[in-house]
């Protein structure tokens, strides 16, 4: 303080004693970029001089004189890609048109015929006979504690004991017997046809072979039998990279992507490829996004089909900005992936990514496969046949919900429009099939994640492949989230259960834990007693368990994620799954001497650790996720901001089931735990097109200029360009 100067004449004055100016502390989120730092960068300088300089000299030609007024955004394309739905649109649009993400294109014979990998486990029976099989006779019974030997009921009546427990909880009463009388109904109903003149909904089935080399979306769709006509029908992207299930070699699925996106321009927005070096494109790409993916599609957009320039926005970022949030926690529940990412004042933060292999394909799948347990009507269902999917699909939208009030033995109706057929209504009774098929979210226990990555090949090249490796070893949020897996007791039932320590042996490529020293990140041994008692005023308003039987503290010293094998997702059965070497000992067997070759995986891991994590339980991922972001502060700060997109979250109930399964997980492990908070979209917001809607918005931004990336940017720099352009990392 000056001398001289009483305090209270200073406070009076408000005056200060120097006008030197303190500089702020410079932004710690910004301090890693190389932006502006190497010489590389001046190219953005000389490319948007040469952009400018082309702009003036098209501008002083009268015939190119720009339109006097031109809605903002309307020569920016968003283009947001999806394992089910394209949705596409010009920045300026209230909305995005949805395609069907799908194509047919003729084959020279033998066309091979539509392919269907099942995603969720099936009763033994069913797999025997085949698909279409019903399997409760009326007088069986189907029910918790069912006497049987098939995993599968095991599995689903671990899903009943649950949901049971949460309706006892809410005093809610279960109907017994309900699937026997289910059965009975739907066993005895006959179908009633409806006059093609009375169905508003009929479908102009495609019947003869078009001429169309391809067809795209809900054309494609429409193809009576692709087979016979000679086509093969495809959906190019599956989960957060495109199917390679389905393609032999790369270059076929990227122009099938690229006839998709030409066509849907063409007939929905008369826009031709000549024009294209008009627009501007944002693409939205996934948050754990596969960097070869990336770098294809951006090629494709800028090289092959010659776009202006291209800004690329991550999913949950382009949500927050469309929910109009700076924070959040984003779960974003689509068809075949559910993915979830915290941001933190407009940045992702890495670490916090995660990817689960479920979504809504596994609901309508286990909702067929419950159907066909208390005799689904409909006999000849068959989900390789889109419309039969489509049956499914709007059972699932219709019936299905996470409400538990809302169980009970109801009676519904739905309609099957078959190609050459008159279409047929048909009416349904069921119980809690409706609430079980949409639990697999939170109980991935009937979900064969083995089963859904078989056939399918790395789209990566092996240069790429590396580069992926890097980036596990970079950024080992997985890994993390793995190797503290222990420190987390389940909501109720139990997501996690130790693997069967006798699977532990050497040349198994699981590591027998190690507990001779003390750890430091060593978690309590938890009680394996069960408690459903509730867990507080409001939050907790469920049953859980608030004790689990968790293995021996297993954390190396190095923090290396080799440990936590000791405990999965899933039951017993997903031991199955695990990297067991030919010739390793079984219980009880003497353990051969020499040591087995060590599976390898990307990031050195002897577990293939993103694969592991995306089997994790819905609720017990998001809460790994927000504590990936920091301390007990963070896990507050995002499980009070959680914004819930994408299709399946228009599960009714899904909010609640969320919030109650995510307090119980946290008010035990997290001192102070406010109420978690699901942030709805915006009022009138499909939460389908939330993405969509938020990257519109920046590409009708001003500074979005800064965000865009040329042919010649792509040129020189690729990827590196792209991260710096658009990712600031
Ligand atoms: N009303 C509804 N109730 C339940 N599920 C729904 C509803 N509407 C859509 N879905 C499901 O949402 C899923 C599609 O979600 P979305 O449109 O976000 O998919 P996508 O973006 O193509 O998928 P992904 O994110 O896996 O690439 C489908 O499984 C669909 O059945």
């Amino acid at each position: 303080m000056p001398r001289g100067i009483p305090k209270a004449r200073q406070d009076e004055s408000a005056m200060r004693f120097t006008s030197f100016h303190v500089p702020l502390l410079p932004n710690p989120k910004h301090m890693g970029s190389t932006y502006i730092k190497s010489d590389s960068q001046t190219l953005w300088a000389r490319n948007t001089a040469k952009a400018i300089a082309a702009g003036k000299s098209r501008a002083v030609a009268p015939e190119e004189a720009a339109p006097a007024e031109v809605r903002r955004g309307s020569k920016v394309l968003v283009i947001h890609p999806g394992s089910r739905w394209l949705r596409i649109g010009r920045a300026s649009d209230v909305t995005p048109i949805s395609v069907p993400n799908v194509i047919a294109r003729k084959y020279k014979p033998p066309v091979p015929p539509a392919s269907f990998v099942e995603g969720v486990s099936r009763p033994h029976k069913d797999r025997e006979r085949g698909q279409s099989s019903t399997v409760t006779q009326p007088g069986d019974e189907y029910s918790v504690g069912l006497a049987s030997d098939d995993p599968f009921d095991a599995k689903v009546a671990a899903i009943q004991i649950s949901l049971r427990d949460r309706m006892r909880f809410y005093k809610l009463r279960v109907t017994t017997n309900a699937p026997n009388t289910a059965s009975i109904f739907n066993e005895q109903f006959k179908p009633e046809a409806i006059p093609e003149v009375n169905d508003p909904f009929r479908v102009d089935w495609i019947t003869s072979p078009p001429d169309e080399d391809t067809l795209v979306g809900d054309k494609a769709l429409r193809l009576s039998d692709p087979t016979e006509l000679g086509y093969v029908l495809r959906w190019p992207i599956y989960g957060r990279s495109f199917n390679t299930r389905d393609y032999t070699s790369n270059q076929q699925v990227l122009s099938d992507v690229e006839t998709i996106l030409s066509a849907v321009l063409s007939e929905k927005y008369d826009i031709q490829p000549k024009t294209y070096k008009e627009y501007s494109v944002v693409l939205v790409i996934p948050d754990f996004y596969d960097r070869n993916y990336v770098q294809s599609l951006v090629r494709m957009l800028l090289v092959t089909m010659n776009f202006k320039q291209l800004c690329v926005q991550q999913e949950s970022l382009a949500a927050t900005y469309g929910a109009g949030i700076s924070n959040g926690c984003v779960v974003d529940m689509g068809a075949t992936t559910t993915s979830i990412a915290c941001v933190d004042d407009g940045l992702v933060i890495h670490d916090t990514r995660m990817s689960l292999n479920m979504g809504g394909n596994d609901i309508t799948e286990f909702l067929s496969v419950l159907m066909q347990k208390i005799n689904f009507p409909y006999k000849d269902l068959n989900l390789a046949r889109s419309y039969d999917w489509t049956v499914i699909e709007d059972l699932k939208a219709r019936l299905c919900t996470l409400a538990e009030g809302d169980v009970a033995l109801n009676l519904y109706d739905f309609v099957v429009r078959r190609p050459g057929k008159p279409a047929e209504k048909y009416g349904l009774r069921a119980y809690d099939e409706v609430i079980l098929a949409p639990m697999c979210l939170f109980e991935p226990r009937v979900i064969e994640f083995e089963q859904k990555r078989r056939g399918q090949r790395p789209y990566s090249s092996p240069d790429v492949t590396d580069e992926i490796v890097e980036q596990i070893a970079d950024h080992p949020t997985q890994a993390m989230i793995i190797s503290t897996q222990h420190l987390l007791p389940p909501a109720l039932p139990t997501p996690i259960v130790a693997l069967d320590a006798s699977l532990a042996t050497p040349g198994s490529g699981l590591q027998t834990p190690s507990v001779s020293e003390p750890q430091p990140d060593a978690a309590p041994a938890y009680d394996a007693e069960m408690d459903t008692t509730a867990v507080g005023d409001n939050g907790g308003d469920v049953p859980r368990k608030t004790a689990l039987s968790a293995p021996p503290p297993v954390v190396n010293g190095d923090g290396s994620a080799d440990a936590p094998m000791e405990i999965v997702d899933g039951d017993d059965a997903d031991v199955e799954n695990k990297p067991v070497v030919e010739g390793a000992a079984g219980p009880g067997q003497v353990p051969q001497q020499q040591p087995a070759p060590q599976p390898r995986y990307p990031g050195g891991f002897p577990i293939d650790v993103c694969f592991e994590a995306s089997k994790l339980p819905l609720d017990v991922a998001i809460f790994n996720s927000a504590r990936a972001a920091g301390g007990d502060d963070k896990i507050r700060k995002y499980l009070t901001a959680v914004l819930v997109i994408g299709g399946c979250a228009l599960i009714p109930g899904m909010a609640h089931a969320l919030e109650s399964r995510l307090q119980a997980i946290a008010t035990p492990l997290v001192p102070n735990m406010e109420k978690v908070v699901i942030i709805p979209p915006p009022k009138d917001v499909d939460p389908r097109v939330l993405v969509w809607k938020g990257a519109a918005v920046l590409g009708k931004m001003d500074g979005v200029s800064d965000l865009w990336i040329t042919a010649q940017d792509w040129d020189v720099l690729g990827m590196r360009g792209l991260k710096e352009k658009c990712f600031y990392l």
